[in-house]
């Protein structure tokens, strides 16, 4: 018997950072929406822990016990006091270290598929702590839909959606490393003060309105200009997304994947024509949200 998890990727439609903070991490007001990009883990009865990884990006993932679906199998095990005797297949079509939380989300999915397996029946709260655990961005990962993460991102509160939001993605040919670009944003924020962050009720309400015009009007990203600073190629990117006809382009969370909103499935469509024909990017993909968070299938 095997268990079959979908996760999906998210977008930050606002990320507003604040000062590190003495642990090293920053306080955040972090608007995540998950979209329809999916990897899947499976988890299937083993001998001993194992991770296999297929996919465009399937090289530059990590087999071994610090990949995110094996560090979640292991926390769920030591809980409930059990071996994590559990091989991990992860099908993974979200770009590896892009900004789009792929690691995150196959250590939430590994986590819900584990406890199905295992049968733990780990209550939500639960859940949600080994996810902090885990990794500032994984309870998003695991509840999906669109929230509000305050903390380092990992205290979550439901944000209401009245409506589809369609994206185009475009992939980088090289990844960012998230913890490189928090310490860009620190170099660059040296002779200034960091204001504490604080949701934007612009977002909120284009987010509760369905509203892509107003949506675009409003997203902010407080890490694009040290994402930039690292990879100066991605303002090509995000030029040639507003030129395809994008009511808005910004880096995604740390990047290097650049989110371009348009205003319906056609617009995307039109625009992923011309992203792709501009050569400034590896590959582009459509995707929409909210999409519901880690789930059995
Ligand atoms: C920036 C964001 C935006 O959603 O995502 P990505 O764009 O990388 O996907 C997140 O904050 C990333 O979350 P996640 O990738 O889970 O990070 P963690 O494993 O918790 O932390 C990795 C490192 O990032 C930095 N970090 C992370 C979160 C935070 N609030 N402050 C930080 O300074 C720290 O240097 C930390 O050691
Ligand atoms: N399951 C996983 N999938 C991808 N990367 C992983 C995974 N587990 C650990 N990693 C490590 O995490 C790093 C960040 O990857 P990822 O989560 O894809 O990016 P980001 O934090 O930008 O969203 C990778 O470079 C890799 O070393």
């Amino acid at each position: 018997m095997s268990v079959t998890v979908r996760v999906p990727a998210k977008v930050n439609v606002q990320l507003a950072v604040g000062a590190a903070r003495p642990d090293g991490f920053h306080d955040l007001a972090n608007v995540f929406l998950a979209v329809g990009l999916y990897d899947e883990v499976t988890a299937t009865p083993a001998g001993d822990l194992g991770v296999t990884c297929t996919g465009p990006d399937a090289d530059q993932v990590p087999l071994d016990r610090t990949n995110l679906a094996a560090r979640a199998a292991e926390a769920l095990a030591a809980r409930y006091g059990r071996e994590p005797r559990v091989h991990l297949h992860i099908a993974k079509d979200i770009p590896v270290a892009g900004g789009m939380a792929g690691g995150s989300a196959d250590g939430a999915a590994a986590l819900v598929a584990c406890d199905a397996l295992w049968g733990t029946g780990a209550p939500r709260e639960e859940l949600l702590e080994i996810c902090a655990e885990l990794g500032s961005d994984v309870p998003f990962s695991l509840v999906g839909g669109a929230a509000l993460g305050t903390g380092r991102g990992e205290r979550l509160t439901e944000v209401e959606t009245g409506g589809t939001f369609h994206w185009v993605f475009a992939m980088a040919p090289r990844g960012l490393s998230t913890p490189a670009v928090f310490r860009e944003f620190d170099r660059l924020a040296q002779d200034r003060r960091v204001p504490g962050p604080v949701a934007s009720r612009d977002v909120l309400d284009a987010l509760a309105k369905g509203d892509p015009d107003a949506l675009a009007e409003a997203l902010t990203n407080d890490l694009q200009p040290a994402a930039l600073s690292l990879f100066p190629e991605l303002a090509d990117t995000l030029a040639a997304g507003r030129a395809a006809g994008a009511l808005a382009a910004l880096v995604s969370g740390s990047g290097p994947t650049t989110a371009h909103l348009v205003r319906d499935a056609a617009a995307a469509e039109k625009a992923a024509r011309a992203l792709r024909a501009s050569g400034t990017c590896r590959s582009v993909r459509v995707a929409a949200g909210p999409v519901p968070g880690a789930t059995v299938i």
